[in-house]
């Protein structure tokens, strides 16, 4: 059986989105959890085949810790899921008043940052998954609250305060990443998206324009472009470049080897376009 990694424990948003994976896909992979997303990304291709990662929120943008991983693998992006999101808050105590520590996960701040920065006189205590932060709350001996993912609110102890949303957008949605060995084959009967990288290590002039052209000449749509810094120098960059279409496709091949005469440019996965 086939082992696929991601963020645990079990009843994360990773976790969820995992497993609506596996069922759409009629697949029964052995789920194995990993306690930080860097952890989870390391061990595909080593001891999971395959796994599930977070990579872009509605309000928050990048997951820039995936994007780096993105940048060293040999790994292919193999398809994209879409999940809705909501937060609420559980406490151990009877009101907020009496709250001295919040645990929330370092994605999740930000998509409930109203919230948090409406609250005064708390610590603050970044997790790495949002389960983590309800079992902080449950290892905690004082007053205290955690940001979680809304189908733990009911399971949680009645007798306690609890805000059924705590989200800053009512839209709120992740996308997640499939990420396996293998590049996914052509389907010339389905809508993809291909995600590309350049690295541009010499920073020749033009890198942009040279890309744009090279796109817009074929008419390939450029859906999303996000730069990274290369960490070897302050402003330097590398481009994740996103556009419609597989990379099988004639146009599109001829505009990643026009790239590459210039840049170092590598396919990171053709994949299924989700349905926003
Ligand atoms: O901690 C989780 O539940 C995750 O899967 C990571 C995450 C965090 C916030 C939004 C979506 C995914």
């Amino acid at each position: 059986m086939s082992v696929v990694a991601t963020l645990g424990p079990k009843d994360t948003f990773s976790d969820m989105a995992t497993q609506r994976y596996l069922s759409a896909q009629g697949l029964s992979s052995k789920v194995s959890y990993f306690p930080t997303l860097k952890t989870a990304f390391n061990a595909i291709g080593n001891e999971a085949d395959w796994g599930v990662l977070p990579i872009e929120n509605l309000s928050e943008g990048y997951v820039q810790v995936v994007l780096d991983g993105l940048m060293a693998t040999d790994l292919f992006i193999r398809d994209e899921i879409l999940l809705p999101i909501k937060f609420a808050l559980v406490t151990n105590c009877q009101s907020l008043a009496e709250v001295r520590s919040l645990f929330v996960q370092f994605v999740a701040h930000g998509q409930c940052s109203e919230f948090i920065e409406s609250l005064q006189g708390i610590t603050i205590h970044n997790t790495q998954s949002n389960m983590e932060s309800l079992n902080s709350l449950e290892g905690s001996k004082e007053p205290a609250a955690a940001v979680v993912p809304q189908h733990v609110l009911n399971d949680w102890r009645s007798d306690c305060f609890k805000i059924d949303n705590v989200t800053d957008f009512a839209h709120n949605q992740t996308r997640f990443l499939v990420l396996g060995k293998y590049p996914q084959k052509i389907n010339p009967a389905l809508a993809y998206k291909t995600t590309l990288v350049v690295r541009d290590d010499h920073d020749k002039p033009g890198v942009l324009g040279s890309i744009v052209t090279a796109l817009s000449d074929r008419r390939i749509n450029m859906t999303s472009i996000m730069s990274r810094p290369t960490k070897s120098q302050l402003g330097k960059y590398h481009f994740f470049i996103d556009i419609e279409g597989h990379c099988e496709q004639a146009n599109i091949a001829a505009a990643i080897e026009q790239i590459n005469a210039s840049y170092q440019v590598k396919v990171l996965g053709s994949y299924q376009a989700a349905v926003v």
